[in-house]
C-alpha cells in the first residue's frame, strides 16, 4: 500500500478525523489527517480548512489547516477492477413510499404552495466485505469529472461519494457556480430535453442569479448545456461574476445553499416539507463540502473550492447508507421520479461490489 493510504488507515485504525478527496479532471488526491482528537465546528467563514456542512446548516464541521497533516499522492492507482453491471433491486414498499411523498409533493405543488420540491430517500446496502480505501480508489477511476471524497470525522462517522455539483468557486474575487438539474440516463443523448426537465433546470438558474445580484458585478451566464455524470446526463449552467465584497463569502454561501437544486422553491418552506415528510434525517447529504480559504500556490489570495454533497453514502456498522433524491415540479411522474433514484443509486452502488 502507498505512504498515502497507509497514513489515511492508520488515522482511521486511530480513530482520528480524517478526509481525502480529489477534484474534477484532476491527477492527485488530497488528505488532511487531523493531528488531535477534538472536534472542530466552523464559526465563521474567514477559518481555513475543509468543512463538512449538513444539509440544515446544524453541523459545520471542520477539519482546521492548521491542526491537519496535509498529504497527497498521484492517482495512478492500479489493478483495481471498475466494470460491472448492476442488477436493480428494490423493493414494492420502498417504491410505494417514495411515489406518495413525491404524489404529496406534487399536490401541495398543484395548490400554489410550491414550485418545485426535492425529494429523497436513503437506502441501505449490506458491505460485509467493505474496504474504504480500494472504494475510494473505484470512486476515483471511475468519476474523473466528479468531485470525490471520503471522510471519517467521530461526530459523524464515515462519508463517501462522488458529486457532480459545485456549490461554489471562489478565486481572489472571481466567483463561479453551477445550475445543474434535470435528469436522464446516458443511453438518451440524443432524445431532447423534456419541457419539464428544462423549466426545472431555469428555476435554479434564476434563483441564483437573482440571489446574487446584491453581492455581485460583472455576471456571466451561459447557455443550458448538457453534461455527463458517471452514467446520468444532467442540464448545467455555468454562472461566474465578480464578488463585491470578499467579506461577503458566507453571506453568498447561505443564500445558496440548499439551491432548488436539492431542496426547492420557495426555499425556506421547501425545507419545511422536506424535514416534515421525508421521513428521515439526510444528516450531510445535499449538504456541501470542500476547501474554505485554501492559500493558493503563488498568489496573494485565498481560494474556496466547495460541492454540493449528492451520490453520497454513509458508512456505518458494515451498511451503506446510499441517498438518491430527485426535483419535482407540477409535471412529475411518480414512478419516473422514483427510477430516477435507482438510476441515480448506482453511481455509488458501483463502488460497493
Ligand atoms: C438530488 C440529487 O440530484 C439533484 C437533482 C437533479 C434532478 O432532480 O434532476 C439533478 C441533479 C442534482 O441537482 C441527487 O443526486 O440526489
Amino acid at each position: 500500500m502507498s505512504d498515502f493510504f497507509q497514513k489515511v488507515s492508520q488515522q482511521y485504525n486511530q480513530k482520528l478525523a480524517f478526509v481525502m478527496y480529489s477534484k474534477p479532471n484532476s491527477s492527485t488526491s488530497f488528505g488532511l489527517l487531523q493531528e488531535d482528537s477534538n472536534s472542530y465546528f466552523l464559526e465563521n467563514y474567514e477559518r481555513k480548512g475543509f468543512i463538512l456542512n449538513s444539509f440544515t446548516s446544524e453541523k459545520k464541521i471542520l477539519f482546521p489547516l492548521d491542526k491537519c497533516l496535509q498529504i497527497s499522492t498521484e492517482n495512478n492507482f492500479e489493478g483495481i477492477e471498475t466494470t460491472s453491471e448492476l442488477k436493480e433491486t428494490y423493493s414494492e414498499e420502498v417504491k410505494l413510499k417514495f411515489e406518495n411523498l413525491v404524489k404529496n409533493a406534487i399536490e401541495e405543488i398543484e395548490v400554489g404552495n410550491y414550485k418545485k420540491i426535492v425529494t429523497s430517500r436513503s437506502e441501505t446496502v449490506s458491505i460485509p466485505d467493505f474496504d474504504f480505501i480500494k472504494s475510494f480508489k473505484v470512486l476515483v477511476q471511475l468519476y474523473p469529472t466528479a468531485f470525490k471524497y471520503c471522510a471519517f470525522h467521530p461526530e459523524i462517522g464515515m462519508w463517501m461519494g462522488a458529486t457532480p455539483e459545485q456549490l461554489l468557486k471562489v478565486n481572489k474575487n472571481t466567483i463561479q457556480t453551477v445550475a445543474l438539474a434535470g435528469t436522464k440516463t446516458k443511453d438518451k443523448i440524443d432524445e431532447d430535453w423534456g419541457e419539464k426537465e428544462v423549466v426545472e433546470q431555469q428555476l435554479v438558474t434564476d434563483f441564483i442569479v437573482e440571489s446574487l445580484e446584491p453581492f455581485i458585478a460583472e455576471k456571466s451566464v451561459s447557455e443550458p448545456y448538457t453534461y455527463q455524470a458517471g452514467n446520468l446526463l444532467h442540464i448545467k449552467t455555468d454562472i461566474s461574476a465578480q464578488l463585491k465584497n470578499k467579506m461577503q463569502l458566507g453571506e453568498v454561501i447561505n443564500i445558496l445553499h440548499p439551491t432548488p437544486a436539492v431542496c426547492g422553491f420557495p426555499k425556506e418552506k421547501a425545507k419545511d416539507f422536506i424535514l416534515e415528510n421525508e421521513g428521515y434525517n439526510r444528516e450531510f447529504y445535499a449538504g456541501f463540502l470542500g476547501e474554505l480559504n485554501y492559500e493558493a500556490v503563488n498568489q496573494e489570495c485565498e481560494n474556496s473550492d466547495l460541492f454540493v454533497n449528492l451520490r453520497c453514502m454513509k458508512i456505518e456498522n458494515k451498511i451503506a447508507n446510499i441517498y438518491v433524491g430527485c426535483g419535482i415540479t407540477k409535471d412529475s411522474q411518480p414512478e419516473l421520479e422514483f427510477f430516477e433514484t435507482v438510476n441515480k443509486s448506482k453511481t455509488i452502488k458501483k463502488v460497493l461490489k
